[in-house]
């Protein structure tokens, strides 16, 4: 057992993931916004997005594709709703890893009426010949369904009514150059500031009927790394501590009280980005260490370590990766109350409990 206790469920059940899980789903679908007008924050993306759909509705037309980039639960599928929305269109919503066959997009595309708008999330998780059907059908609004195989193969050309591609994507990037191409407007969503996360938890409690003060909404945006998902997951935990344990209004005190059971920190970090950090300043004096020294360190998968937390630690600036190992930042120091050593690099005693955790004095192994 490590000097955390951490096991791998730590990762699975975290009350800060950005990912939805059924609960979330289940009660999501109330706390949309319905229109751009109750849509918070994404100034940029809102307003561009406002005039692509104003356009199209002056002309007649539907809108050009949409494509949305950024990490999840910051609003993506929230806004292609809202496009259908606006424009008064139905909406049918499927994604990337759904669609593996050329024959699965065809028999959605194929089903489209006039207006429609597609949502396909994960874009960047469709197989390649999907892909390249989609291509067609973006651009000429036609697909060719192959029947047959071998050399008797044939091509037969289908019309589709006009509709709108939205697509939405955690890793624009990924996505080939001519599938990103197509799309007549990307809308790059960002982390949302505190003051943005609180107006989504008053509008949230609102709904939910939950009586919170603006100290209370505060205390919960600061924990909610940037994320109205997050926000509004941790915003019904806090309902629940402040109906059990007080009168059920929520203030910063409660929200506070609440958050440290569920040990999610003033920062937003949860056990296991306190654990590896605690692991990189106490056990490694801050580092530099390699990545699967630090996860044996917590009793981790590398993965775990470098995709669950690191990515929110060093988008904090308390984590950096360098060609030599991690490293923590004075940043990471101070919020674990911590003093850096003062001697260099090199000449620094080893802490007493990496001496008992590798049992020598030499040090950790080092990264291969
Ligand atoms: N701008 C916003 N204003 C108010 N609530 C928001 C906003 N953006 C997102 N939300 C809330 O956050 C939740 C998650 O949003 P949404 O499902 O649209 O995220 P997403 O980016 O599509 O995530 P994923 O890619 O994981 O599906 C929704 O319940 C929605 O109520």
């Amino acid at each position: 057992m490590t000097p955390y206790d951490a096991t791998p469920s730590d990762a699975g059940d975290r009350l800060v993931t950005a990912a939805a899980d059924g609960e979330d789903r289940a009660v999501e679908a109330a706390l949309r916004p319905r229109d751009l007008g109750e849509f918070i924050g994404q100034e940029r993306v809102r307003e561009q997005l406002s005039l692509v759909l104003q356009a199209a509705r002056k002309r007649g037309a539907t809108p050009d594709h949409v494509l949305l980039s950024g990490p999840p639960g910051l609003g993506k599928t929230t806004l292609s709703m809202i496009i259908a929305a606006e424009m008064n269109a139905p909406i049918r919503i499927t994604s990337g890893p759904a669609i593996q066959h050329a024959g699965d997009l065809a028999a959605i595309l194929s089903s489209l009426t006039e207006g429609e708008v597609l949502f396909l999330d994960e874009i960047h998780r469709m197989s390649r010949p999907a892909e390249e059907m989609l291509y067609m059908a973006m651009e000429d609004f036609r697909v060719d369904v192959i029947v047959g195989k071998g050399p008797g193969a044939t091509a037969i050309p289908l019309e589709l009514p006009p509709f709108t591609l939205v697509g939405a994507t955690t890793r624009a990037g990924l996505l080939p150059p001519p599938l990103r191409d197509r799309f007549g407007f990307t809308g790059h969503m960002e982390f949302y500031a505190p003051a943005e996360l609180e107006r989504v938890i008053h509008r949230s409690a609102r709904l939910l009927d939950v009586e919170i003060d603006s100290q209370g909404a505060a205390e919960i945006a600061g924990r909610s790394r940037g994320t109205p998902r997050i926000a509004n997951r941790l915003l019904r935990r806090v309902r629940d501590y402040a109906q059990v344990k007080h009168d059920g209004l929520i203030t910063a005190g409660i929200a506070g009280q609440a958050l440290d059971v569920y040990e999610v920190d003033g920062r937003g970090l949860d056990r296991l980005d306190r654990a590896v950090l605690d692991a990189l300043l106490r056990l490694f004096g801050g580092g530099p260490v390699g990545l699967s020294t630090l996860a044996v360190a917590v009793g981790e998968e590398s993965e775990t370590v470098e995709e669950v937390a690191e990515p929110f630690l060093v988008r904090e600036g308390l984590l950096a990766r360098t060609p030599r190992g991690r490293i923590a930042t004075a940043a990471a120091w101070q919020h674990l109350g911590l003093t850096p050593p003062s001697a260099p690099l090199g000449q620094r005693p080893l802490p007493a409990a990496q001496q008992q955790l590798f049992g020598s004095s030499d040090g950790p192994p080092t990264e291969g």
